[in-house]
């Protein structure tokens, strides 16, 4: 099976900070540091939820969360956390269901 395009951009981002390429803006985010990588994904999760917030917009709510991906996994690589980490932990989540609190009661009506 060929692989997706979420695990080839993860190898591409660690790549990149091995070989820092001449006009990567991934290097460059790595080059800033930390901080800047952090700020970006605020500013694209702010992104996500006003194109959410409009209607019939689906393209731009697309493009606002692959920005936002993107920049995850630019922390994730910085970060040494693998795409395996995320999945080991989501495979570990998806044994359990009913995870609404108990204290909580059920929504009726948004
Ligand atoms: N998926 C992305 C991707 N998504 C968003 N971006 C960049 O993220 C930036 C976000 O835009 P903004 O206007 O918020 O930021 P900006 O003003 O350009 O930059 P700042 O001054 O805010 O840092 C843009 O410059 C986009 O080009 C991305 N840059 C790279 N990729 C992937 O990363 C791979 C490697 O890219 P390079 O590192 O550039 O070679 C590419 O092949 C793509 O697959």
């Amino acid at each position: 099976m060929a692989k997706n395009e979420l695990q080839v951009l993860y190898e591409t981002l660690l790549d990149r900070k091995e070989h820092a390429e001449v006009g990567s803006y991934t290097a460059y985010l790595y080059e800033k540091g930390l901080e800047k990588i952090l700020k970006k994904i605020g500013e694209e999760a702010t992104e996500v939820i006003i194109a959410a917030m409009k209607e019939n917009n689906k393209e731009e709510i697309v493009n606002e969360i692959s920005d936002l991906l993107y920049h995850l996994f630019v922390l994730m690589a910085e970060k040494n956390i693998t795409l395996d980490d995320v999945n080991n932990e989501l495979e570990k989540r998806s044994q359990k269901s009913g995870n609404l609190k108990p204290e909580r009661k059920p929504v009726e009506k948004y």
